[in-house]
């Protein structure tokens, strides 16, 4: 009897195209880009121009946003650890999708408990889970604070706020660290183009 999860009696269907033809047909490889970092920390500005630039090079992705995403599939989640540790293991679980269809997913959440960044790594094949960390100052991030949230955490008007009152632990082992130069952030082009030569270079821009 084979059991997975909660589920009992379930079989494996294999399908008869497969992640090779998809790959060939695209002219690409499959994988996930992970972006982990503080809320204000350019995530999304870094997903949305990644997404540009492969877009412009002909490359295929999609992109996972935490933020998007919990107006959806994680709309039943809130923010204590096992919440969060339920969006990452989802979330994971789709970008695995996408990179078996063959395209560059790009997820982008804080994810800001390391295991559940590492469960999420261990489901993909070797090296096609590429971690970037965006290692921006908390003081920057809430320096921005585009949505006010941090403003609202000082405050005590949001609880277990990320960098306020609930950790994020930095990774020890990521791909790419994005981080400030001379005190400066660089601009969104340079940071995606880290992620573009990385992913050249790692024969991903190509089947
Ligand atoms: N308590 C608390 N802590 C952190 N963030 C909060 C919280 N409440 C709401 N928000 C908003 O939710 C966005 C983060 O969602 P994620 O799915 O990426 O979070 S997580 O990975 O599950 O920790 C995050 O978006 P970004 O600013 O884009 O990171 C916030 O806008
Ligand atoms: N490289 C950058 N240089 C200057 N400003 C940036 C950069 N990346 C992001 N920002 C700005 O910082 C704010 C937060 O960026 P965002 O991508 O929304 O972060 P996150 O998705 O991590 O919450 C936005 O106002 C954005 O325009």
């Amino acid at each position: 009897m084979a059991s997975v999860g909660k589920s009992t009696n379930i079989f494996w269907q294999e399908c008869p195209v497969g992640k090779l033809d998809r790959q060939k047909l695209l002219n690409q490889k499959g994988c996930v880009v992970w972006i982990t970092g503080l809320s204000g920390s350019g995530k999304s500005t870094l997903a949305c121009t990644l997404g540009r630039e492969l877009h412009s090079r002909g490359k295929l992705s999609y992109i996972l946003d935490g933020d998007n995403l919990r107006h959806g599939l994680n709309k039943n989640l809130g923010f204590t650890p096992e919440d969060r540790a339920e969006n990452i293991r989802r979330v994971g679980e789709v970008a695995k999708l996408f990179a078996d269809a063959g395209l560059i997913c790009i997820a982008s959440l804080i994810s800001p408990y390391r295991r559940d960044r590492d469960s999420c790594r261990a489901l993909l094949p070797d090296a096609s889970f590429i971690e970037v960390f965006m290692n921006m100052p908390l003081e920057l991030c809430e320096a921005r604070d585009p949505k006010g949230l941090y403003k609202l955490a000082r405050a005590g008007k949001i609880k277990g706020f990320t960098g306020i009152d609930d950790p994020y632990e930095p990774p020890l082992n990521c791909e790419i660290e994005i981080k400030q130069e001379n005190g400066f952030c660089p601009p969104p082009s340079d940071m995606a183009g880290e992620v573009v030569t990385y992913l050249e270079e790692k024969g991903f821009m190509q089947e």
